[in-house]
């Protein structure tokens, strides 16, 4: 449904009321702040009068009388303009750096917290620029923004003042240009608003695109599909050349017409103040003040006519970052939960689980998905190791997903040890847990500092023993730096059999209770291959594991094989009962097997 103006308007103002609600610990910094605009427009007011004073007092009278005292002011109103501004300065990069930090603080803890499901949808280039992007723009109105303008409003309002009280003919007659300016800046605001949307729309979808193409290079070139997507990239440019250029030139006829504006303007003041200086009804001090004041008037309506722009550009920015902020977190604790266990100590107090699992009636479907389960049952006792398989699509992930409290239920209940899931805390929950990916992640810095984050208070030695007991620590010691070897971004420079051992070890560092192993489906050379097997058993030992098997032969040495089709358990026994059942399992091994044959 359509917002009505109303509603933009009131949508509108209740995000800025939050934005401002970030700065109420700066209230007396922005209050100090605004003085500061108030002092500097003053200062600014009374230049043009000593102007009018040095010249009706020296250069029209020939004497220089008073001129040091005059020099003096002179010299202390530019000093205290001097101090002024860079009190300003300041206080309002205070404000512009506290409100930068909270809002980029508050948006990471929101993408730390939220669940899987928004990052299964979520692009990721589209997060990135409202991490980078939109919180500089929002950052920068209420402060910086605001700094660099906020004297134009004092200025525009004392010049006024003095203008009137020195001759009310002229200074009417300059004000009176001010709603022409004003038709001008909005009649072009209108312009270019439409145009700078579409330029911001165009470069952000750029952005998301060229993101996804750094992060799939590997796959682009695996599928020659760099052509495609120059060609892509060449059209997405194209559109973005275009949109620019249209805002360039309405914002040129902008500053030729403005320039227009300010050209007539001041050809009035000249023209009516040389008739008024030579019927001796003004000085000749008087009417350069005016050219003074009607030049700066007009620097600052034009300054001000950017805050329009600033504004819908801070809304739209705003608009992206609360609503990414505001995304509900639908894996989360209950506020029962939450109440009892308010903090990591309570939650330290639980006992490690044992890792038994029970899946009553469960019902689930993704989000905006078809139904992947419908009354799944399911029983898993704590230690069993529990191979998943399945063609693809047929439910595995999900099933571990469920399992792991990646996504709940829609219908129906997990038990962990006996207890519903949603009744402990995810934390504690997450900490009996580890997750071995099929292509494991591993983070910028050392092998060493990799292997820790699975307990971040290990020592180097704890540390070194996790990995000997996975048998990571052979191709560790050969490395030239050892422990210390920088694994690259995401792990790119060990090979994927290495990056599978220091996930292990990391994964053996966790010590966790029920684990996950996806199977990882790339080919490593059969001496990594031996390596891994072992170091799996040693990593599986006492603890309920998941084995998401991609191939047969590693669901072989499991407690129970589950097999998983269409959303539903169809076969549950060990290797030789499945075999000898010649059921589905046993179809699949005999269509890998002739596979195998023909290749
Ligand atoms: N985030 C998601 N949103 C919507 N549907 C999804 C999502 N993830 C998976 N699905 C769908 O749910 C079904 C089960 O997917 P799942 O990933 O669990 O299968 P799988 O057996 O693990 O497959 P594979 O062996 O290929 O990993 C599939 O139809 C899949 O398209």
């Amino acid at each position: 449904m359509k917002k009505t103006d109303t509603q933009i308007q009131r949508d509108g103002r209740r995000m800025l009321n939050r934005l401002l609600s970030y700065l109420k610990p700066y209230r007396r910094e922005l209050a100090f702040g605004i003085f500061v605009l108030a002092v500097l427009a003053a200062l600014d007011t009374i230049f043009p009068i000593m102007l009018r004073e040095g010249i009706d007092r020296f250069a029209e009278t020939g004497s220089l009388e008073g001129i040091w005292e005059y020099v003096g002011i002179y010299i202390a109103l530019i000093a205290l303009s001097t101090v002024f501004v860079s009190l300003g300065l300041k206080s309002w990069a205070r404000s512009w750096g506290y409100l930068l930090n909270a809002l980029r603080r508050d948006l990471f803890g929101k993408l730390e917290c939220l669940s899987l499901d928004y990052y299964d949808t979520a692009r990721s280039g589209w997060i990135i620029e409202r991490f980078m992007r939109d919180v500089d723009i929002i950052a920068f109105f209420p402060t910086k923004f605001v700094h660099q303008r906020g004297s134009c409003v004092f200025r525009l309002v004392f010049f006024a003042v003095v203008m009137l009280a020195l001759d009310w003919r002229m200074g009417l007659i300059i004000m009176a240009t001010i709603p022409l300016i004003l038709l001008l800046i909005k009649f072009f605001s209108i312009l270019m608003i439409k145009r700078q949307r579409e330029t911001r729309r165009q470069g952000s979808d750029m952005t998301a695109f060229f993101s996804e193409t750094v992060t799939g290079a590997k796959n682009i070139k695996c599928l020659n599909l760099e052509d495609r997507l120059t060609e892509e990239f060449h059209e997405q440019s194209t559109q973005v050349k275009k949109v620019s250029m249209s805002l360039i030139r309405v914002n040129s006829a902008y500053a030729q017409a403005i320039y227009f504006m300010g050209c007539l303007t001041m050809g009035i003041v000249v023209t009516l103040g040389t008739s008024l200086c030579l019927d001796y009804s003004m000085s000749v001090g008087t009417l350069a003040a005016f050219i003074s004041y009607a030049t700066a008037l007009y620097n600052n309506i034009v300054s001000l006519s950017a805050v329009g722009e600033r504004y819908q550009n801070c809304k739209a920015a705003m608009e992206r970052f609360f609503s990414l902020l505001d995304q509900p977190v639908r894996v989360d604790d209950t506020p029962e939960v939450k109440a009892q266990y308010p903090d990591e100590a309570a939650i330290a107090h639980l006992p490690k689980l044992h890792g038994g699992i029970t899946f009553e009636n469960v019902h689930f479907s993704y989000e905006d998905g078809q139904t992947v389960f419908r009354g799944l049952n399911l029983t898993i006792r704590p230690g069993e190791t529990i191979a998943l398989v399945g063609e693809t699509g047929a439910g595995k992930t999900t099933l571990v997903n469920l399992a792991c409290r990646f996504y709940e239920p829609t219908e129906g209940r997990i038990l962990l040890d006996g207890q519903d899931y949603r009744n402990l805390p995810l934390r504690y929950i997450y900490k009996n847990l580890g997750y071995v990916l099929q292509s494991p992640h591993l983070f910028s810095g050392s092998i060493l500092e990799n292997i820790r984050y699975g307990r971040l208070d290990a020592t180097d030695e704890e540390v070194k023993a996790a990995a000997r007991m996975v048998y990571a620590d052979a191709f560790i010691s050969r490395l030239a730096e050892g422990y210390q070897t920088d694994v690259g971004e995401g792990g790119s420079l060990l090979s994927t059999g290495e990056r599978q051992l220091v996930s292990f070890a990391r994964a053996l560092l966790v010590d966790p209770s029920i684990l996950v192993l996806d199977e990882a489906t790339a080919s490593v050379d059969s001496e990594t291959e031996v390596l891994i097997s072992k170091a799996t058993e040693a990593l599986i030992e006492g603890r309920t594991t998941f084995i998401i098997a991609h191939r047969l032969s590693t669901a072989r040495g499991a407690d129970r094989i589950l097999v998983v089709d269409h959303g539903a358990v169809v076969e549950d026994g060990t290797h030789e009962e499945l075999m000898a059942a010649r059921g589905y399992y046993y179809r699949l091994n005999l269509r890998q097997y002739e596979n195998e044959l023909l290749a």
